[in-house]
């Protein structure tokens, strides 16, 4: 459709309204209302199998094993979760309560990794308890916490360290992770003569008993469209790989290229491959070994919102509508729409927080009337609640219209909040005709709940 980036299974019906996977959205909201998410279960297996299936394709082909992890801080639900393993992927957590909700799901703790570059002493208990396959460790103190506590529980814990590359990607500063200034891992640039962090850390883990040392991770940032990030920084560990082994003699099984996959989010945006990219990037890795003279290790990848991204969309009821003189720097004035809808920044807050560009549609019927510029905004008391910063809608738009916004299955649902007591929406998925509620609506007596007076 339009080439609008909405999941595989939306479609106009005869008379201009949207369904997902058959499913008419006016009897979604008649059932559930707005706002709602909307995941479209087809469309996430498949692109979970696409990757899956694509990275073992491409890293087999130059002899490499690779491990597929679904990031779950995109989008983690107990059926979500599911669905990940059922397709044959593994689940990354970065809490304990991503944790809790993929050891709900039953995914095996040796299938589950562990993040977070501060992660307590109950969330690195619940992991061993849990006997995680890898806890990512992220700094010298977390590494001492995490070998204290795995001899508590008389464990080996399985490790891997993450690394700064120094390589920068991503959409926006805020989702960069692997330049210097920021929080995330141990860089590999050493000052002058000393000992790089992330060498230090590695050999670090070598010397405790209640550690393995499973490989190096490196994530660089997400929403990347430009697929030679992920070689650089692949290099860059591997170079590393080789360098422990040459101090320390030992050789890493793996090495985890993290997640950051980009999606599309406007019409006419271009997604990532997952054909393309992982055949760059295990042709790369291949070649990088091959000069290194050393063996290949086994690789895994960490998307997130290119699994879950672009199978979901928010539904929203249009609430105001009121067209807007704005005087234009040097240029001549010009009108634009504000649409008002029920939800906002509290159910997305990636246009407030990154900028972050979407579409939307009039999705309860359809039009023949003109567009107009419009910006679609919440209902939250700030001038910076804005849902889509542009789009052009039908001039006849008014209360009452059902709007949809494409692309909101990633770090939608996952960093909503409760802003101007907002009860944050469900989440529902549609597949073949039918739905069904994965996370029902909060309702003011659970917030109310909350509050001890
Ligand atoms: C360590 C790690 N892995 C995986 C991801 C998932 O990223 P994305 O959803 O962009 O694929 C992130 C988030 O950026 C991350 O920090
Ligand atoms: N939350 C971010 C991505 C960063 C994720 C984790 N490192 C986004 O919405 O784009």
């Amino acid at each position: 459709m339009t080439g609008a980036p909405w999941s595989t299974g939306v479609g106009r019906l005869p008379d201009g309204a949207l369904a997902v996977a058959g499913v008419d959205v006016r009897d979604l909201v008649a059932e559930h209302g707005t706002p709602a998410y909307v995941l479209d279960e087809a469309d996430f297996r498949t692109r979970a199998r696409a990757y899956r299936t694509a990275f073992e394709a491409a890293f087999g082909a130059v002899g490499a094993g690779v491990d597929v992890y679904y990031a779950g801080k995109a989008l983690l639900t107990v059926a979500v979760a599911r669905w990940a393993r059922e397709e044959g992927l593994r689940v990354d957590t970065a809490s304990s309560g991503e944790l809790a909700v993929a050891l709900r799901a039953e995914v095996p703790g040796a299938e589950i990794g562990l993040h977070g570059n501060n992660k307590s002493d109950a969330e690195i208990l619940r992991a061993l308890d849990a006997g995680v396959g890898r806890i990512i460790v992220d700094s010298l103190v977390e590494i001492e916490r995490v070998a204290r506590l795995a001899g508590e529980r008389g464990v080996v814990a399985p490790v891997m360290v993450r690394v700064t590359t120094g390589v920068h990607a991503g959409g926006h500063e805020y989702i960069a992770t692997a330049h210097e200034d920021q929080k995330f891992g141990l860089s590999v640039n050493a000052a002058d003569g000393a000992e790089s962090p992330a060498m230090a850390a590695l050999l670090e883990v070598l010397e405790h008993p209640e550690l393995r040392l499973l490989g190096i991770h490196s994530h660089i940032g997400s929403q990347i469209l430009d697929p030679d990030g992920f070689e650089a920084a692949a290099r860059v560990v591997l170079r590393l790989r080789v360098d422990l082994s040459e101090r320390s003699g030992v050789l890493v099984d793996e090495v985890d290229l993290g997640g950051g996959y980009g999606i599309a989010y406007l019409p006419g945006d271009v997604a990532l491959d997952p054909e393309r990219v992982a055949k760059d990037i295990a042709q790369s890795v291949s070649g990088v070994c091959q000069e290194l003279g050393t063996s290949l290790p086994r690789f895994s990848i960490e998307p997130g919102r290119a699994i879950v991204g672009p199978a979901g969309l928010t539904l929203y009821t249009v609430g105001t509508v009121k067209p807007v003189t704005v005087s234009a720097d040097g240029g001549a004035d010009f009108t634009r729409t504000y649409v008002s809808v029920d939800g906002g920044m509290s159910d997305n807050i990636r246009p407030a927080l990154y900028g972050a560009a979407y579409h939307a549609e009039i999705v309860g019927r359809s039009s023949s009337a003109e567009t107009v510029l419009a910006r679609v905004v919440g209902k939250h008391c700030e001038s910076g609640d804005i849902v889509v910063h542009e789009v052009q809608l039908p001039a006849d738009v008014r209360a009452g219209d059902l709007l949809a916004v494409a692309a909101t299955g990633a770090y939608g649902r996952s960093m909503a909040s409760n802003y101007n007591m907002l009860p944050r929406p469900p989440v529902l998925a549609v597949a073949d005709g039918a739905s069904r509620v994965l996370v029902r609506r909060e309702t003011e007596d659970d917030l109310l709940g909350l509050d001890q007076g």
